[in-house]
């Protein structure tokens, strides 16, 4: 069965060492084997046998373990590499050859199926086993039954037709004359007006999914989407996002498009656009500008949502206490790991709206899964733009009633696609953020497609909002990119700074009829840079990379970091405190308070937009926040952005810079780009692209 240069004991110690498993995992496949082993499970009549039953059982759990540590849902046991099994998991990257063969199973991948379904701790989809194997992916029992339940209940959202005819919809006959009047046609229009689309795709399904990259109009989409359905009967719609930081842009974004729409409502131009032809009159208007005042602004984070219950992993809302809402709109899908989405959809109520929003090629959840990307997987394919939608006859039908649009050209052959999922999703794919031939959407854009071609012409074309730092390491052992970067950095960082110089200058002169800036002004200003890395420790990590800003401010005189709490310490949280209203990735800088300036207090503005002042002695775990990583910047978004790439990365650095990293880092832009790197790791990087094993797109696809 197994073919070994030493017992896998030893060897699971020696890949623990190399980093390629995590001590959690090693003591899991130990764990397990023990239980195993005492349940006696290994005790056939032939020692030899069971002794490699034993170790086959012991490498298999490690791997499955390995997976789950690496954030996939599953072990697909066909993508094992028989003759190096710990080679899988490190084959895309440039460093293969520092995990030589040390063991090979000797079997082919339909007979270590059939052995592994002898084990006793490995049962069928149902069996109450630690470890499920359901055809060829090997699962911890718990996940296969959030991957379960998660594609049971998005499958019935999507299967569930909304039907806009019914007597409760007060204006159901009005509805494609007001899509219209919200998406006036223009003489350039393209052929298809997606946003449109989407917006007739989401009114008759219980389940829409409106994806796109950044600026392509999903929040504008959203909106025009809320207000047609609040122009049929009132609904308790919520919104959430992900962290602090993306439902307070969710909340900013709400309002800019409702007052956008506030004003083309009551521009004249529009008054006279419909579906045939016939004048919005004065009385729709009012249903629409109703409508309009009636969607919320206000966002939550999803744990605030659902209710945390402090020092557990249950919330207060789920199945047997559902949320209280009609419509739940959830932003930055795309960070949502696969246990909270099956605690989100557990938690909405029968009759409920979901409406998911994100952008599937960003970085995947923090945890385990790719859920948007899973849900988005049928609509992959090998094009230009990489994907296509896939519409049922009957929702073309739809779409076409309410839009005039005709999209029978994307009708998928019903006996290809049983369930009709592709009916809840639109995707938008034109910016409107960054122009065509800007340069920072033209990079996200090659990376997105790992097209290094156009990365190298994108980078050689010189666009003043991109620049690049190579590292250069002089004889005297500086690193000449890394210095010009420092500088950039401080630079950029002065800005906010001067501002609390401004402010101590004014308390300690007590010039009380000089103006001071108020917190939420210094914080906008710091917000206007941010540097990212690829991860946390290591010199070009955050933790080296926040020593080097810090440094090259104090040597400015821009900060004076005497004691753990200075003036100007930007604070980054690193775990969540309920009683103080703190979570994970809230941001916020130590500042004088204004009522006392001579207390320093940490000030963080929260996701409605009020200030919250906490002392600093009781903070919960934080770091400094010049550097973040790119995880973490997730749902946020700066004027000026720099990433750091190391310069030699190592194993584990590499399993990291993948493409979805580099894209991420580069749409949290918006005016300027900045890359320390070398051409060579950014090529790398953007050519690795993440694949979480999961079975969810096959079960919502097939
Ligand atoms: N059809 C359109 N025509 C012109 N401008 C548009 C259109 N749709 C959106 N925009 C503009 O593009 C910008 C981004 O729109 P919006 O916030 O809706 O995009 P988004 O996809 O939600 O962005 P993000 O990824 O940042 O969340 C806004 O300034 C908006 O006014």
């Amino acid at each position: 069965m197994l073919n070994h240069s030493q017992p896998i004991e030893a060897l699971l110690k020696q890949w623990q060492q190399e980093k390629l498993l995590t001590p959690l995992d090693r003591h899991f496949a130990l764990e397990l084997t023990q239980i195993e082993a005492r349940a006696g499970h290994f005790a056939s009549p032939n020692p030899a046998e069971n002794h490699q039953r034993q170790q086959l059982f012991l490498l298999i759990c490690a791997l499955l373990s390995q997976q789950l540590s690496n954030q996939h849902s599953c072990l697909v046991l066909d993508q094992i590499d028989l003759a190096n099994p710990m080679a899988e998991n490190v084959s895309t990257a440039p460093y293969s050859k520092l995990t030589q063969a040390s063991c090979q199973i000797a079997l082919d991948h339909q007979s270590l199926t059939k052995v592994l379904s002898e084990f006793n701790a490995i049962g069928q989809p149902g069996e109450n086993t630690p470890i499920i194997l359901d055809h060829n992916r090997l699962y911890l029992n718990k996940y296969y039954f959030f991957e379960t339940q998660v594609a049971q209940k998005l499958t019935t959202l999507a299967n569930t037709n909304i039907d806009i005819d019914s007597k409760d919809n007060v204006n159901a006959i009005k509805l494609p004359q007001y899509i219209n009047a919200l998406y006036p046609r223009e003489i350039n229009d393209p052929q298809f007006n997606w946003q449109k689309i989407a917006t007739a795709t989401a009114l008759t399904k219980a389940l829409a999914v409106i994806t796109g990259g950044p600026g392509t109009g999903k929040t504008t989409t959203v909106t025009k989407l809320l207000l047609l359905l609040l122009t049929q009967k009132t609904l308790k719609i919520r919104l959430v996002a992900p962290t602090g930081k993306a439902a307070a842009r969710l909340s900013e974004s709400i309002k800019a498009s409702k007052q956008r729409l506030l004003h083309s409502l009551t521009d004249t131009s529009m008054h006279n656009v419909s579906q045939e032809g016939t004048s919005l009159n004065s009385s729709d208007l009012q249903v629409l500008q109703d409508a309009l005042h009636a969607i919320p602004e206000e966002a939550s984070t999803l744990h605030r949502l659902l209710g945390v219950v402090p020092h557990s992993h249950q919330f207060r809302h789920n199945k047997d206490n559902p949320l209280r809402l009609d419509l739940l709109v959830i932003d930055e899908a795309s960070m949502v790991d696969l246990p909270m989405m099956y605690k989100i959809l557990s938690a909405l109520p029968n009759n409920a709206r979901l409406i998911l929003l994100g952008d599937q090629d960003q970085l995947a959840s923090v945890e385990a899964g790719a859920v948007l990307a899973d849900i988005c997987q049928g609509l992959k394919v090998a094009t230009d733009s990489g994907w296509q939608m896939r519409y049922s006859a009957e929702q073309a039908a739809t779409i076409n009633r309410l839009t005039q649009d005709d999209v029978s050209e994307f009708i998928e052959p019903t006996n290809v696609q049983a369930n009709h999922f592709g009916d809840s999703l639109c995707m938008l794919m034109h910016s409107h953020r960054f122009k065509g031939d800007a340069g920072i959407g033209q990079l996200a854009k090659a990376v997105n497609y790992s097209n290094i071609a156009k990365i190298r012409q994108v980078w050689r074309k010189d666009y003043q909002e991109l620049h690049w730092f190579e590292h250069q390491i002089s004889a005297q052992q500086d690193n000449l990119g890394k210095q010009a970067l420092l500088t950039l950095s401080v630079a950029a960082y002065q800005p906010y700074l001067q501002m609390i110089q401004h402010n101590q200058q004014v308390f300690a002169q007590r010039q009380v009829n000089t103006a001071i800036y108020s917190a939420e002004q210094i914080i906008e200003q710091y917000n206007q840079y941010r540097m990212l890395c690829a991860m946390r420790a290591s010199e070009y990590g955050v933790e080296g990379m926040n020593q080097a800003v810090t440094d090259s401010l104090r040597q400015a005189e821009l900060i004076a970091p005497k004691q753990e709490f200075y003036l100007g310490r930007p604070i980054i949280i690193q775990s969540n405190d309920y009683n103080l209203g703190l979570f994970n990735g809230d941001i916020g800088l130590i500042l004088q308070d204004s009522r006392n300036p001579r207390q320093l207090m940490a000030h963080f503005v929260q996701a409605d937009g009020s200030l919250l002042k906490v002392l600093p002695a009781r903070l919960p775990t934080h770091d400094t926040c010049f550097a973040m990583t790119v995880h973490k910047s997730q749902g946020s978004e700066f004027d000026q952005v720099s990433l750091v790439l190391p310069p030699k990365p190592s194993v584990s650095q590499w399993q990291l810079l993948t493409k979805e990293l580099v894209y991420t880092a580069i749409t949290r832009a918006k005016n300027h780009f900045y890359c320390l790197g070398s051409a060579n790791v950014f090529e790398k990087a953007a050519k690795q692209v993440t694949q979480r094993s999961s079975g969810l797109a096959q079960r919502l696809w097939e």
